[in-house]
């Protein structure tokens, strides 16, 4: 089996990740060859479909993908260099209710991930939109959004954010933070995954415009 002979069986995920990149790069918040997006194809042993290290999100074609296992490494050899971030994906992946991972560059997740960062995170409140998140009923709801360093270190960031998954008492959700980098969320599947992303999105941009707002009032009342 060649590299690419062995993804015959993940066209429908393949084509399902490929227009989730069309829309992210669209939206802007994956352009330059940014983010990384992956679905679970196996369980025991674990299976992710993740895109290839380096592609235009764009413009995904049909063999820009890898299929790895719980080490990150790929499933099977030839196989193109999967994404820089993969461990990211697998430590996700490796939670229970993780069927699908996606990581955007927008640019309020870039400057919101360096304002915020010396307080460790965000608050995500009062907002209707927060509905869109799985499990939250009410827009008196209050997510509070972890903002890690960044690095080029991605298995010590992968234990960071595996760590912060697990924590029995208050494990993070939706998703979280990287500084000055982007934003990964997750969900049961690809869908869900896309609403979280979107939403997540929405109210961080919510966020940053409250911030300029605020300013630009106070602007005005001091002058
Ligand atoms: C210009 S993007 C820098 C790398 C990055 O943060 C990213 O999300 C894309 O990396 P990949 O290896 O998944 O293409
Ligand atoms: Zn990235």
């Amino acid at each position: 089996m060649n590299g690419v002979e062995g993804l015959a069986p993940y066209r429908p995920q393949i084509d399902a990740l490929r227009d989730v990149g069309q829309m992210l790069w669209q939206r802007g918040w994956s352009v330059g060859t940014s983010s990384n997006y992956s679905v679970v194809v196996g369980r025991d042993p674990l299976r992710i479909l993740i895109t290839a290290s380096g592609k235009d999100k764009g413009r995904l074609g049909p063999d820009d993908f890898v299929v790895v296992g719980d080490d990150g490494r790929g499933a099977w050899p030839g196989q193109a260099k999967s994404s820089a971030e993969t461990l990211l994906h697998v430590v996700a992946a490796q939670q229970p209710g993780v069927g699908a991972v996606l990581h955007t560059h927008s640019v309020w997740c870039t400057l919101l991930s360096d304002y915020f960062f010396s307080q460790g995170g965000l608050v995500l409140e009062g907002y209707e939109m927060l509905k869109g998140f799985a499990g939250v009923t009410t827009h008196e709801t209050r997510a509070w959004i972890e903002i890690f360093e960044n690095t080029q270190d991605i298995p010590s960031l992968a234990e960071k954010v595996r760590e912060r998954m697990t924590d029995v008492a208050s494990p993070m959700k939706f998703g979280y933070l990287i500084r000055k980098h982007g934003l990964y969320t997750w969900g049961v599947d690809l869908e869900e995954t896309r609403r979280h992303i979107e939403v997540m999105e929405f109210l961080l941009e919510c966020t940053g415009r409250k911030l300029l707002l605020e300013g630009a009032i106070s602007a005005a009342v001091v002058a």
